[in-house]
């Protein structure tokens, strides 16, 4: 399991570790790993053009001892000081007796543009908002420049606790980070920021309390997933209701029963207008077109995508939501549901929404949702009482306790994003649900086999081979 913590657990871990260890010696294990991180990077250290941009924190004291080790071994560094009169004491004095120069924040783009790594030291878990006025040129020329921009810590500029981006931020190929993973890490916009993370162990891990940040890991999902048993059927393996589909949209019906038949339950019921087209694809299904009750029993539903705003479709959706079974709402479910009524649900309710239909939920604008994920996916679930999963270039979960860590899913791409690979991860999730996992584990799992099965598919990809790659993401997490 991947874990991201707050500033305020990282400085605590910090300060108690620090407390018993000489001083200088957590930052010069985060500066060890970081200049190894920068030597992978280079092709060649030896003469290589590296400009540090430094801060005045200690993230800037990183960047300059990293340099100095860098200017040790032959590279040519030039260290721009954003605030010359207050750069960090040590790592200035070890980068001079290293050989290397010192310009002026006015002479930093000049330099960026002939460099061949970028050294962004100019704030950490220290920085609040987006980058300040005189450093933006410089991010800029960052930017612009071919130089490999490595990150200490975080790119400079994101809001390590929210993922938030602010204003201007620098742009990272890698990001070096020390002790934890924070939020900003693992979460859009600020994780596109940081490009490929590198994690530096500095013998935090101990010291470290509860994390507000979990990303599951392939062990973790092998674990929670479940697996058949010798004296399992097919009920014991939990039935899966699929209420989803109309005469205007049969496809949505056809592409959540096709990622139900790959999660883990061991039958799915098809309820809705639209159970030929759903036999024709998958003649395993059993189908009824009554109302949800008349269907027989089942472990879980999953309903809403493709229902339209029918009166039939309300109808269907309010049933469903007064059974005592888990229940994932997805899609036009979502606007049919009575939020009072998910409120007061006793057994678990997961919602699962992509950007605009948790605007529409939250009544924020969908921009606000995007650019503030992780407020936007615990407001939701701590309002409505349920759990939440977020779709989108990040997808969240958050329990409706919030004292819970958020997960994250790691294995997004941007190929999930074709028309109808929502209502297979509905698919998957429901099936899951109806396998007995708990609701949290149900929906990282979902988002996690849905995004392995998109990379195990491969480039373009329409959502039914998204659900015909999840039995191969399965099998893959077991390795
Ligand atoms: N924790 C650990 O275990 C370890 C931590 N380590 C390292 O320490 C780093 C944290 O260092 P830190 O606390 O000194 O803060 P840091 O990020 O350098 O920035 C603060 C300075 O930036 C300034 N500033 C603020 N906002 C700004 C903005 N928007 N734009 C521009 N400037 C802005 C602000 O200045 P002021 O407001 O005073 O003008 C302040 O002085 C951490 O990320 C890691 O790299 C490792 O060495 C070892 C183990
Ligand atoms: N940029 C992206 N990166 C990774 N995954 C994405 C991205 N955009 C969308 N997705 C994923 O694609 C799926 C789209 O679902 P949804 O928005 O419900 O679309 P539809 O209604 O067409 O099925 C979700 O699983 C979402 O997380
Ligand atoms: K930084």
């Amino acid at each position: 399991m991947r874990l991201g913590h707050s500033v305020e657990v990282v400085r605590a871990a910090e300060g108690a570790l620090m407390a018993r260890l000489p001083e200088g010696t957590l930052m010069q294990r985060a500066v060890a790993g970081l200049a190894a991180v920068c030597t992978q990077v280079l092709d060649g250290v030896y003469g290589a053009r590296v400009v540090v941009l430094a801060g005045s924190g200690d993230n800037g004291g990183d960047a300059l001892f990293a340099g100095a080790r860098l200017a040790r071994r032959g590279a040519g560094v030039t260290a721009v000081l954003l605030t010359p009169d207050r750069a960090h004491a040590g790592g200035l004095a070890a980068l001079r007796a290293a050989g290397g120069r010192v310009v002026g924040v006015e002479d930093g783009p000049a330099v960026i543009a002939r460099a061949a790594l970028v050294l962004d030291g100019i704030t950490g878990i220290g920085g609040k908002g987006g980058l300040r006025a005189r450093a933006v040129p410089l991010a800029e020329a960052a930017h612009r420049s071919r130089a490999a921009v490595v990150a200490v810590d975080l790119p400079s500029g994101v809001d390590a606790d929210t993922g938030e981006v602010h204003g201007a931020a620098v742009r990272a190929d890698v990001t070096v980070t020390f002790g934890t993973h924070k939020p900003a890490h693992l979460i859009d916009p600020a994780a596109e920021f940081a490009g490929v993370t590198h994690f530096v162990d500095i013998g935090l891990g101990p010291e470290l309390a509860g994390p507000v940040l979990e990303a599951l890991q392939h062990a973790d999902v092998a674990a929670l997933l479940p697996r058949p048993a010798g004296e399992s059927d097919k009920y014991r393996r939990g039935v899966i209701g699929v209420v989803a589909g109309s005469r205007r949209y049969p496809g949505a019906a056809v592409l959540a029963v096709s990622g139900a038949l790959r999660g883990a339950a061991g039958g799915v019921r098809y309820v809705g207008p639209v159970g030929d087209a759903v036999l024709a694809r998958h003649p395993e299904t059993m189908v009824s077109s009554g109302s949800p009750h008349q269907a027989g029993r089942v472990q879980a539903w999953a309903v809403g995508p493709g229902l339209g705003d029918g009166a039939d479709a309300r109808a269907a959706v309010a049933e469903v939501l007064a059974s005592d079974v888990p229940v994932l709402v997805d899609a036009d479910g979502l606007r049919l549901m009575d939020p009072e009524t998910v409120r007061g649900r006793t057994a678990p309710t997961l919602l699962t929404p992509h950007a605009g239909e948790a605007a529409a939920l939250l009544g924020w604008a969908r921009e606000d949702v995007e650019a503030r994920r992780l407020t936007a996916v615990r407001t939701l679930a701590e309002r409505l009482r349920v759990t939440v999963l977020l779709k989108g270039s990040t997808t969240l979960i958050a329990d409706p306790d919030p004292d819970v860590p958020v997960r994250a899913n790691p294995t997004g791409v941007s190929w999930l994003a074709t028309a109808g690979s929502g209502d297979v991860l509905s698919g998957i999730t429901g099936s899951l649900l109806a396998g007995s996992l708990p609701t949290r584990d149900a929906a990282s799992c979902g988002a996690y086999l849905h995004g392995l099965a998109a990379r195990v598919a491969r480039g373009p990809l329409s959502a039914l081979d998204v659900a015909d790659a999840v039995p191969e993401a399965w099998r893959s997490v077991y390795v």
